[in-house]
């Protein structure tokens, strides 16, 4: 599909021309534009009108596709890996970077192949760039799973300790909730709820004050447990996202995956989870489900593996603001 949008925004000017494409992963939307020699620069304003809702597209990010030879960041990663030959340049709707974007990896690789840059084939593998290092795409049957990488906590003394280490509150709660702090690349804190009443309740239209805030900011995931949390091996929790850089999201793949570390770790109470309680866990968000799961790795670290879908719905021209 192709059409020709007015974007009033000034910042637009700029990007007149430019062909987009529009895809999400459950419900988390982003902008997609093409750019394999990295000829192209959308800087935060422009990336910021591109996200706009009601004055640009609309998005809750911005992917870039670029070859790793030609984008700064691209050398380490082809160090790391010299498969890696495309790059994930993502941006926050209010035009930050960010170091990864776990739905974003599946929508960026089916952008790939609807640009025809690759071929998948189910059960083939391909290997990316990203600010959070070199990751492994599987395609699937329902979408694709990405070797996300080894997850660690933010404060690592509080977490073993304590098995919290922040506090926060947002409107809709009465009091301050503990929270535990995961990096998966990208820096999240993880709030347990009491029940769905609670969840559905709460207003993420304001930032969740976080209390020790991690040192890049965060963004904050809200879960309630299922009762049972593991039914015949398969755990499950409901979770809704403030994302730093955007807002309320309809889902966060790297939130996911904190948000099951955290949900393991409480429920081992503080200690080494026991790797048989569950071998996948759903995780339920407002735009779907995806799926997380736990990976040895042959350095010794616990890698952890994200799956859900992945779609490229639209595309079109920017106007500018002619
Ligand atoms: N929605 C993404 C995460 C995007 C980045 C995040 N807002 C940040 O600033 O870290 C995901 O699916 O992981």
């Amino acid at each position: 599909m192709m059409g020709m949008i007015a974007a009033p925004e000034h910042a637009l000017n700029q990007l007149a021309g430019l062909a987009y494409a529009k895809g999400h992963g459950t419900g988390n939307d982003f902008v997609l534009v093409d750019d394999p020699e990295g000829a192209i620069t959308i800087d935060a304003t422009a990336v910021a009108a591109l996200c706009d809702r009601h004055r640009g597209i609309g998005g809750d990010g911005l992917i870039r596709a670029v070859r790793s030879v030609d984008i700064a960041e691209g050398a380490e990663i082809l160090n790391e890996d010299d498969r890696a030959e495309w790059f994930m340049d993502y941006r926050n709707g209010d035009g930050s970077i960010a170091e990864m974007c776990g739905n974003g990896v599946r929508v960026f690789v089916a952008f790939l192949i609807a640009q025809g840059h690759v071929t998948l084939e189910h059960g083939d593998a391909l290997t990316i760039g990203t600010r959070a290092g070199v990751k492994h795409v599987v395609r699937t049957d329902n979408g694709f799973s990405v070797d996300m990488g080894p997850w660690e906590f933010i404060f690592p003394e509080a977490a073993q300790e304590k098995a919290i280490d922040s506090l926060v509150q947002t409107r809709g709660l009465d009091v301050d909730r503990p929270a535990l702090s995961v990096s998966m690349g990208n820096p999240h804190t993880v709030v347990a709820l009491a029940d769905e009443d609670e969840l559905q309740d709460l207003d993420l239209t304001r930032i969740p004050s976080v209390r020790p805030l991690p040192p890049h900011g965060t963004n904050v995931e809200f879960v309630v447990p299922a009762e049972p949390l593991v039914s015949h091996g398969v755990g499950n929790i409901a979770m809704r996202v403030h994302e730093r850089g955007v807002g309320e999201t309809q889902s966060c793949g790297t939130g996911a995956c904190a948000a099951v570390v955290a949900t393991r770790h409480w429920a081992a109470g503080g200690s080494t989870p026991d790797q048989n309680q569950a071998s996948e866990w759903n995780v339920n968000v407002p735009g779907g489900t995806v799926v997380v799961k736990f990976i040895p790795s042959p350095d010794g670290s616990e890698h952890v593996e994200l799956s859900g879908p992945a779609q490229i719905v639209a595309g079109g021209v920017i106007a500018g603001n002619a």
